[in-house]
């Protein structure tokens, strides 16, 4: 491989960086960018991976490890480097979240747990903490009763080992011992931080593995995550790059550490830069944007819009409705003149709820699916979609289903190589001659009954590629439970949305939601952006908890508007739920809207 000289390199794709951007892709030094929303902040790790691979500054063979809070912003990331630098390079830029990189940690690690930590190979990951709370009732309900579920559990996930006459402690082993161990993923980020303390030589094999380090959203980073990050990579010499805004700081219900900023400058003696444009958003919104930004949310840095915008582009408006079902018909309304008339794409228009997003929209994506505009909860598919091995899949199937899906091709062939990575390109002409083969057979398979036979399918699918090369290629899938889980949810899946389908295409449409209109809430929206976003319920109701957490609320609702690209809607309805609704409690949040003379208030009749 011929790698490019440091001086030589240039932002791939065509992309101008502002100085400090640039500065930050090319230091050596560790770094934290504080930038706001449509920066450029993930476009920046993108182009930095790309520097660092493309001139050799991560030297073979040692790897880049990006770490990210949700699974979709990782893939983004693992898709954006790919795409600036292609298979061969991106091979060695590894993407995953907090949570996966301690999993991954565990299950590759386990034995090198203390005795009184031992996991049982056969363990069950549980979500939420009610069985732990109940763990404790059972050792000591006086212990239980006099102690607040916040306190049991900051103790509980403390650094480990724990003293051994802890009541803690006794919760530990009962989750662990047994035939099964039950695990959280908070308990498989201390345990995997136990095995890195407890074995040096691990240490040793993180720090020759990686040489860096990114880490996205960094605002939200936890008390947990942060002591787990320093154990793996504190004393390593990996080269840490933090991005993240602190307007965007949602997590602190659940425990991002408010002076992360701070204390990682000192720990890392990492420098600190700011960005200042917003590449992302329309003249109007960047407008009311740097509005909220000084007025609402009391900070500094606004920020200066991309030039090559119009003037006086962007919309904003607060659409104020009776009641839910005016709400409804409106919206679609709306919606439906975007797609059929201005011919804006039903991916890039977003409709985002505080939270609850049954209770809000669930009326609303019924009634938009009888009357031929498709909606869909994105959340149920967010997870899935985001798996290596089940897109692998999908674009097999696309393939399967015609031969003009070119992407589809070029996704299974650079996971094909991915997992064949000594093929001389000899095996790989032999692989695709192979890839056609089979193809050949399936369709032929397929055209007598392809919703009976599609289950099968996914199984074929696997066996071509082989399941034992993809488990040793993603570490993920070396857990053999998860990657069977995996496949099965998938299976399910198409076997469901196969029911009265007519084709293949549209079962992988529904599934991959081409033409679906994404519902989601603002905590799944991060990092995400669109065309237009429709924010649905701005009412006392919805920010339940604005007393007590302002701030985060105001961040709330500063990331949802700062989303879209061209056009933001508010919804009130002045009936929700069958409650009447007011704006007491936000009327700060309503006022700085009107205040900002960027957002058009409509009483809808
Ligand atoms: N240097 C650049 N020139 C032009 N466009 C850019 C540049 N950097 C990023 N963009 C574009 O701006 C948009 C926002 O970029 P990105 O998602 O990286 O921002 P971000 O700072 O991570 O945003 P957020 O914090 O809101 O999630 C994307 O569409 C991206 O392609």
């Amino acid at each position: 491989m011929k790698y490019k000289a440091v001086d030589e390199w240039i932002p791939a794709d065509g992309f101008v960086l502002e100085p400090n951007a640039l500065d930050t892709v090319k230091s050596e030094q560790n770094t934290l960018v504080i930038a706001g929303p449509g920066a450029g902040k993930t476009e920046l790790l993108a182009q930095r991976a790309c520097f660092l691979l493309e001139t050799n500054q991560c030297p073979y063979p040692k790897k880049i490890l990006a770490i990210s809070f949700k699974r979709d912003a990782a893939y983004n990331l693992k898709e954006r480097v790919l795409k600036r630098c292609g298979s061969d390079l991106a091979v060695r830029f590894e993407s995953m979240t907090f949570d996966a990189f301690a999993k991954n940690i565990v299950d590759r690690f386990r034995k090198g747990l203390p005795e009184s930590y031992a996991v049982n190979s056969e363990y069950e990951i549980i979500f939420g903490e009610r069985d732990i709370l109940d763990v404790f009732e059972g050792i000591d309900r006086n212990y239980r009763s006099t102690h607040s579920d916040k306190q049991i559990l900051d103790d509980y996930y403390s650094k480990l080992p724990l003293s051994p006459d802890s009541i803690h402690y006794k919760a530990w082993t009962h989750q662990l011992s047994g035939a099964k161990s039950f695990l959280t993923f908070k308990m498989m980020m201390r345990l995997a931080e136990l095995i890195m303390d407890a074995n040096p030589k691990l240490r040793e094999y993180l720090k020759a593995t990686y040489s860096h380090i990114f880490l996205d959203e960094f605002q939200d980073t936890t008390t947990l995550q942060y002591e787990f990050l320093t154990t793996c990579f504190g004393d390593s010499g990996s080269v840490l790059t933090a991005v993240g805004d602190d307007k965007q700081r949602i997590m602190l219900w659940a425990g991002a550490l408010p002076e992360i900023f701070s204390k990682f400058i000192e720990d890392y003696d990492a420098s600190q830069l700011s960005l200042q444009m917003n590449f992302r958003s329309a003249p109007n919104l960047v407008e009311l944007q740097n509005y909220l930004i000084t007025n609402l949310l009391r900070k500094e840095d606004t920020v200066i819009c991309n030039p090559n915008w119009n003037k006086g582009d962007g919309e904003a408006y607060l659409w104020i409705f009776k009641n839910p079902q005016q709400e409804i018909e409106y919206l679609h309304s709306n919606v439906e003149r975007w797609v059929n008339k201005d011919n804006i794409n039903p991916r890039d228009i977003c409709i985002l709820v505080k939270q609850q997003l049954q209770k809000y929209a669930g009326e609303l994506i019924d009634y938009f699916n009888e009357h031929g505009i498709a909606a869909r909860d994105e959340s149920k598919y967010q997870d899935l979609l985001t798996e290596e091995v089940i897109l692998f899949i999908v674009n097999f199937l696309y393939l399967i289903n015609s031969n003009k899906a070119i992407d589809s091709k070029s996704s299974v062939l650079n996971f094909l190589s991915n997992i064949n990575s000594s093929y001389s390109d000899k095996e790989v002409f032999a692989e695709e001659i192979k890839l056609h083969k089979f193809i050949k057979t399936i369709r032929s398979v397929f055209q007598k009954d392809f919703t009976k036979c599609i289950e099968g399918i996914v199984n074929d699918i696997i066996s071509f590629a082989g399941a034992d090369k993809i488990k040793s290629s993603y570490p993920a899938y070396k857990n053999k439970k998860y990657f069977s889980e995996t496949i099965g949810s998938f299976s399910q899946l198409l076997k469901e949305e196969a029911k009265g389908a007519t084709n293949l295409k549209t079962i992988l449409d529904t599934i991959t939601g081409v033409g679906v209109i994404p519902i989601m809430t603002i905590h799944k929206s991060k990092g995400l952006e669109y065309h237009t976003v429709i924010f649905m319920g701005l009412e006392d109701g919805a920010f339940w908890s604005y007393d007590k957490q302002p701030d985060e609320d105001k961040c709330a609702f500063f990331v949802a508007l700062s989303r879209a690209k061209e056009r933001v809607a508010f919804t009130f309805s002045r009936n929700r739920n069958g409650r009447a609704q007011s704006l007491t409690k936000i009327e700060e949040l309503f006022k700085s809207l009107e205040d900002s003379k960027k957002v058009a208030f409509q009483e809808i009749k």
